[in-house]
């Protein structure tokens, strides 16, 4: 019904890219300690993924961003854990320069447990590849992303966006667009479909906002590995639904 296996990774004991969608819930928070307290408290809910949003948290010193990394993987245990910097630019709230990111993020792969790191695909080609690199070393997985929070360009558009993360060598894609009407999340959902067969590797594909809701829960049919439902009443992008609603609708599509 789902994801066909050509295009499944590992991580851990998760199977991502399988026959089910994938839970990921996002911690958003504006400090260190109540990101790990919400991470305490998503864990009761048992998502199948967590992302620790780092380019909301405020703390000045971010050394100290590994550390809180590593309390997530130990309330965790073996559930992947993504770390996200998102740029202002793609929605987020992440205003660091490249050269910035790229130190942060070289200590949170060599220091952290985390599974897969978010690389936004519009950043500094150099500091991309570089970053790439560092992953590969440490055998951290890359989701390439790309984010829109204006539109939704036209569907062979949304595919290459989606290739592109393969062809610059990520293990995960990822796209996140707007919709301004019905017509964007068809879009959407017809590129979805055209990546499941084009792409050889998993991918995620989300359609924002509340007409992009349907993306969200129905995605998961038509190819897209991870679906990002909130736990705290917190969404890190509009449109997110919770983790218990969510449940109940990936069940009753995917029995
Ligand atoms: O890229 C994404 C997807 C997302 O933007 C969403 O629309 O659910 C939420 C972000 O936290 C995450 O990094």
């Amino acid at each position: 019904m789902n994801n066909s296996n050509k295009s499944s990774i590992m991580i851990r004991n998760t199977k991502l890219g399988g026959k089910h969608t994938l839970i990921c819930v996002p911690i958003m928070e504006d400090t260190i300690r109540e990101s790990i307290l919400a991470c305490e408290r998503a864990a009761l809910f048992n998502p199948d993924v967590v992302e620790a949003r780092i380019d909301k948290i405020v703390d000045t010193d971010k050394d100290i961003i590994p550390s809180m990394l590593l309390n997530m993987r130990k309330l965790l245990g073996d559930k992947p854990l993504i770390a996200t910097y998102r740029s202002v630019t793609e929605g987020g709230w992440g205003n660091m320069p490249p050269r910035e990111i790229y130190e942060l993020y070289k200590e949170i792969i060599e220091e952290s447990d985390i599974d897969i790191l978010d690389i936004e695909m519009s950043m500094d080609r150099k500091v991309v590849m570089e970053l790439q690199q560092l992953c590969r070393q440490k055998g951290v997985k890359v989701m390439f992303s790309h984010h829109n929070f204006e539109d939704t360009p036209d569907e062979p558009e949304i595919l290459s966006i989606l290739k592109e993360g393969e062809r610059l060598g990520g293990d995960i894609s990822k796209i996140a667009l707007m919709p301004n009407n019905g017509k964007d999340v068809l879009k959407l959902l017809n590129a979805t479909y055209a990546a499941k067969t084009e792409l050889s590797i998993p991918f995620v594909a989300i359609s924002m906002g509340k007409k992009g809701k349907i993306s969200r829960m129905g995605a998961g049919v038509f190819g897209s590995a991870i679906t990002f439902a909130q736990a705290d009443h917190n969404p890190s992008a509009p449109g997110q639904i919770s983790i218990q609603e969510m449940r109940v609708i990936l069940n009753c599509l995917e029995e």
